[in-house]
């Protein structure tokens, strides 16, 4: 029927085009109306958007019973439905005003008409919107932060007293890649072998809640974070950075150590050469632990310090088939130098003399040396003579940290007394006992310039060993002196392992530790010294021996002092012809372009430290020598 009246329509009423259009305009007017609103600023249309659940509640339109009661505030349970929520222009015109009693303050507050309208945002508004989003969030974190570092820095203050160095600290290791020496590490083999061990912190240090100021970045380098304040109290760090060949942090055991360091030597005294190891540092770092073994309580565990385990790698090589048929016969001695005195620690501490026969061969008369076959045997030995050590001592005042504590294994061929190879291991005294100068008590003065002197004197005869053929001013202590094979010889190989103490209150003696160890590396790597060099410093060689050091016994003999001062005195003028060369070297370096600067500073600090020390040296023994005169007056 509809299809017959269309067909009329069509066919009688011309004008039915004019009435179809005009309908499609009322319909599409209908459906924009409905669909679509208008924005009066930008003169565009919006489609509206309509949550499903609004559409749901658009389709079932309220009756005017429902919407009285939602307009009643006493029946008001459910502000989240408010009658201008999001519909569309002819929902929203249908609604009677008195829907509006919705509370103000309803924590869902819906949009109105005009609030839908904006929710048509330009990209330029999403974009300050989210700026402001982010920009809140980001106080948001930043107020956290600060709440929590001022919660940490009230936590910090109260478990340690350096805590803001403990902050600093911990600030610098953040932006540092740490990849410490590993097992695996290949061993570089050197004459002179300088390397730092560092100890973890101990129960004394931790109980007064002391800092760790070293930091172990790789394998060989090291930095100290020196705690220092400003002229107006503020603190700050000076971070210090030093490179040896290896450096060993806190979680290194005995063994890494004995790999990287002793071991590679044992096969020099094989080789007919001189193996020398020491432990330097003060006192309390671990050079006992480190060389006699690991202390468990009050026990110590002789297996695996570097002495058992040089002994285990000697029997191992006396087995190996190439040496089996040497017939070695192996012996061990272990004696103390306190001062200038030496006591052998095999035998009840009995006191020995240091004579030096015509071929300059230096003995010590007297010293016991055990034949020994299997490592149990050493391990005995190393017992004893630790024991005889440290009997009768306290902790606090412990004559062992201010005596050196030598242990040798010597090779021998089975019925000669020619030494084939020999091993010294050495436990120095404590390195800050020969800052002891300068308090009043004079037998704390004296034990203090001892050590001061026999320090520097080995450091010196290691520079010699570095420097070919330069004079070895072996007679500079005794602790050199009972040495001095170890410093001669194209085959003689050294190593110092320097121990330091990680606390903050032992930053001052652990930058000595390690300036002293530094500079005989340096020395080692950068000293050319020519032959006028050389020359000069050989007048010692002809100065016949005053034996009066080897003779005298008694450690403060005027005619003994006046020979070390006079040596003294002739060893400053030696390095201030160095001290000179060095300085115009280093001062014409620094005039030409592109100079090193760091490698200028650095080594002009070395150099000057260097002089300080031997005019030190040389004070001391001078005013050794003004004391005891006057006392003989
Ligand atoms: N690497 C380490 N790991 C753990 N503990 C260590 C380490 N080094 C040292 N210690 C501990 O620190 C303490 C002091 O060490 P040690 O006696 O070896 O110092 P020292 O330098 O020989 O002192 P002294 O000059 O008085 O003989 C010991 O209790 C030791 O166990």
């Amino acid at each position: 029927m509809f299809g017959q009246y269309f067909k009329y329509v069509v066919t009688y009423s011309p004008d039915f085009y004019v009435y179809y259009t005009i309908l499609l305009l009322i319909i599409i007017t209908m459906f924009l109306k409905k669909y679509f609103l208008y924005d009066n600023r930008r003169g565009k249309m919006f489609p509206i958007l309509i949550s499903d659940k609004e559409k749901k509640s658009e389709m079932k339109l309220p009756t005017t019973d429902s919407l009285s009661s939602q307009g009643n505030q006493d029946d008001f349970t459910t502000p989240t439905k408010p009658c201008h929520s999001l519909q569309s222009p002819r929902v929203a015109r249908s609604l009677p005003r008195p829907c509006s009693p919705v509370k103000p303050s309803s924590p869902k507050k819906t949009k109105n008409r005009r609030d839908s309208m904006f929710d048509y945002k330009s990209d330029a508004a999403r974009k300050v919107e989210l700026i402001a989003k982010s920009r809140d969030e980001r106080r948001l974190k930043q107020a956290e932060e600060k709440t929590m570092r001022e919660q940490m820095m009230q936590a910090m203050e109260h478990a340690t007293p350096y805590w803001e160095f403990a902050h600093m600290i911990s600030e610098f290791k953040q932006g540092v890649e740490f990849k410490p020496l590993r097992d695996t590490d290949p061993v570089v083999e050197n004459q002179i072998t300088v390397c730092v061990r560092k100890r973890p912190l101990n129960d004394r240090e931790s109980r007064r809640k002391e800092v760790d100021v070293v930091s172990v970045p790789t394998k060989n380098q090291l930095i100290v974070h020196e705690p220092k304040h400003k002229v107006d109290l503020t603190k700050y760090l000076e971070n210090q950075h030093f490179r040896f060949d290896y450096v060993f942090d806190d979680s290194c055991t005995n063994d890494i150590v004995y790999k990287f360091t002793a071991k590679p030597l044992v096969k020099t005294i094989f080789d007919g050469g001189m193996a020398t190891c020491f432990a330097y540092g003060q006192t309390g770092s671990g050079k006992t632990h480190t060389m006699g073994g690991e202390f468990k309580g009050k026990i110590q565990n002789f297996k695996n310090g570097i002495y058992g385990l040089v002994a285990v790698d000697v029997f191992k090589q006396i087995a190996n088939p190439k040496y089996a048929k040497m017939n070695y016969i192996v012996s061990a001695s272990f004696f103390e130098i306190y001062g200038k005195l030496v006591f052998d620690l095999l035998s009840k501490k009995q006191r020995l003399r240091v004579l030096e026969d015509g071929k300059q061969q230096v003995q010590v008369v007297g010293l016991t040396e055990k034949i020994v076959s299997k490592v149990e045997d050493v391990l005995d030995i190393i017992q004893k003579g630790s024991l005889e050590r440290t009997s009768g001592q306290t902790s606090k005042n412990s004559n062992s940290s201010r005596s050196h504590a030598v242990f040798q294994i010597i090779l021998r061929k089975a019925g000669s007394r020619v030494v084939e190879g020999k091993f010294s291991l050495i436990d120095l005294a404590g390195n800050e006992r020969g800052a002891d100068t300068s308090k009043s008590n004079r037998q704390t003065r004296i034990e203090g310039a001892d050590i001061n002197k026999s320090l520097l004197a080995l450091k010196e005869c290691i520079r010699a060993l570095g420097r070919k053929g330069a004079h070895l001013p072996f007679r500079g202590s005794k602790l050199t002196q009972v040495l001095r094979d170890s410093f001669i010889g194209e085959k003689s190989r050294t190593c110092m392992i320097a121990l330091i103490s990680p606390g903050n209150t032992s930053v001052d003696h652990s930058l000595n530790t390690l300036r002293y160890a530094d500079r005989v590396k340096e020395l080692v790597a950068n000293d050319s010294l020519d032959d006028s060099q050389e020359s000069l410093a050989i007048l010692d060689e002809d100065n016949d021996d005053d034996d009066d050091d080897f003779k005298q016994d008694d450690s403060m003999d005027l005619s003994s002092n006046e020979y070390e001062v006079l040596e003294s005195n002739r060893h400053v003028i030696e390095s201030c012809v160095y001290f000179h060369k060095m300085a115009c070297e280093l001062y014409n370096n620094s005039q030409k372009e592109g100079f090193e600067r760091k490698q200028y500073a650095t080594s002009w600090r070395n150099l000057l430290s260097e002089m300080v020390d031997i005019q030190n040296g040389a004070l001391i023994k001078a005013q050794e020598f003004c004391q005891l005169l006057q006392d003989n007056l």
